[in-house]
């Protein structure tokens, strides 16, 4: 459709380039980036168009704090609204990220009480688990993705459903294939730009594994009703979003609303972990430097605890900073979910209409030539200095404000468990054939390609 007046001036992504995109490179950010970095990195914008609509994607960090900052301005696009009757649509629905006002602050509410206190015992049992499997592997290259993506299935499944997936034991059980096979469908962003949906052979087909996992998700809850009824209660984040239905004081989340918001706790709450860590695995693997200048501080932090206390969490002061730096260089949310602008917006000497949709590019925002001193390379370090982290809407891997990642905590415990475990027991190393070698590759959005590592039993 015709180009409003103010977004003129703004570099735009073609169809052509984006169909491209998702053809050759299914959307991942890297190649996405590199395809309009100057834009990104001297302009802080690029807008494309999905179906009708006018996107803009930013990279500046004064936009980003507004972005966060002002939810009245910058409110969520709703799926609904935005591609109604969509595989999006059917399987997120509206759900605590994609929500807003009243119904946003309910949500966040019932989950904020799930995770005031996390269970780490139960984080620790899947480590050890994770651990089992890692021992009878020895030396042979193994797909860090896959084996995070399972780790991160089961640690979530745990603490959050109280629900066993299993995926570290069976990677091929029903849960996984089904909510595999879903993820794809998501991740395909040819069926976002484009009306596929309108053929019924591809929307039939699409529809029905969303309709697959749904009865799932559907039995999930059903069984938790059946148990909280037997008073077998645990105290898991299904239970308090029920416990909260039955409420007379509170406006009831119905069985749909419960399973609009497991679909966005699923990808929400184990993709992102599962990345991150396999990324810094990769990262360790070839700084070996900074791979041994971690283990020393865990050994020398934990001693001969296998997992860290509450307050040695924080005493792993160069872990974190390699933490930190990896969500900079590889941000596992690297789009921020999408904004729809409530009123006109004045950038640089732009004027963005209201009704536009918004998204922050955090992967190019933290790539950004502009706003970091060599960009492109893994330097812990830079992190020692608090304020990258806080100051100015540099590095916002998990955004910010009120909206703010639910569960960077949980996260970043989660990663430090599984890298305490690790480091202590492994050598890690790229095998010099590897498809990284040069450099990281990744597969769909934040996703990595299949990263083979080889783990070698350490001697103390
Ligand atoms: C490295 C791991 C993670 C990263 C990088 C990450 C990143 C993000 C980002 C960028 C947002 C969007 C903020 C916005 O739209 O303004 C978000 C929101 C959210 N994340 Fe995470 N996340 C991670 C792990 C998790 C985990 C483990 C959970 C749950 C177990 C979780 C639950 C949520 C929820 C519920 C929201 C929505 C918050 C709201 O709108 O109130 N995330 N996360």
């Amino acid at each position: 459709s015709k180009i409003p007046n103010g977004l003129k001036d703004i570099h735009t992504i073609t169809l052509i380039e984006n169909i491209k995109n998702a053809i050759m490179y299914n959307s991942s950010a890297d190649k996405f980036y590199l395809s309009s970095k100057e834009y990104f990195d001297n302009d802080g914008i690029t807008k494309f168009q999905i179906r009708d609509k006018w996107m803009c994607l930013l990279s500046d960090p004064v936009i980003a704090k507004d972005i966060f900052l002002r939810t009245d301005i910058f409110p969520k696009l709703l799926f609904d609204e935005f591609l109604p009757d969509s595989v999006l649509s059917h399987h997120f629905g509206v759900n605590i990220v994609h929500s807003n006002g009243d119904i946003w602050k309910r949500a966040r509410h019932i989950c904020n009480l799930a995770f005031k206190v996390l269970p780490i015992h139960l984080f620790v049992d899947v480590g050890f688990k994770l651990m089992n499997i890692m021992e009878t592997i020895d030396n042979k290259p193994i797909d860090v993705v896959d084996l995070m993506h399972r780790f991160a299935l089961d640690v979530l499944g745990k603490t959050v459903f109280d629900f066993d997936f299993n995926n570290l034991g069976d990677p091929k059980n029903i849960y996984v294939t089904t909510y595999n096979e879903v993820q794809d469908e998501v991740n395909n962003f040819l069926f976002q730009i484009l009306p596929l949906d309108l053929i019924p052979y591809f929307k039939n087909r699409r529809l029905g594994k969303v309709k697959k996992l749904q009865k799932l998700f559907d039995d999930f809850i059903k069984n938790k009703h059946k148990s909280m009824a037997a008073r077998n209660s645990n105290g898991d984040l299904l239970e308090l979003m029920i416990k909260a239905c039955d409420d007379p004081n509170n406006e009831a989340f119905n069985d749909i609303e419960l399973r609009y918001n497991l679909a966005i706790f699923m990808v929400a709450g184990h993709d992102t972990t599962a990345n991150a860590l396999a990324t810094i695995f990769y990262l360790l693997a070839v700084h070996k430097n900074v791979q041994q200048k971690a283990r020393e501080e865990i050994l020398s932090v934990l001693g001969s605890d296998l997992t860290p206390s509450t307050e040695q969490h924080k005493a792993l002061k160069y872990l974190n900073m390699i933490i930190n730096e990896n969500l900079r260089l590889y941000p596992p949310a690297p789009f921020l979910p999408f904004r729809k602008l409530a009123e006109d917006l004045k950038y640089k000497n732009h004027v963005i209409p209201a009704g536009t949709g918004i998204s922050l590019f955090i992967y190019a925002m933290q790539r950004s030539p502009k706003l970091w001193e060599n960009p492109e390379e893994f330097i812990p370090e830079r992190f020692e200095n608090e304020k990258n982290i806080n100051g100015s809407y540099t590095w916002t891997p998990f955004g910010a404000g009120s909206r703010m990642c639910l569960g960077n905590h949980f996260s970043l415990i989660e990663q430090r468990i599984a890298l305490c475990l690790i480091l202590r027991k492994y050598e890690i190393s790229l095998p010099s054939n590897s498809i990284h070698r040069n450099q990281l590759q990744l597969q769909a959005f934040g996703t990595p390609k299949p990263i083979n590592l080889i783990f070698k039993r350490r001697t103390e």
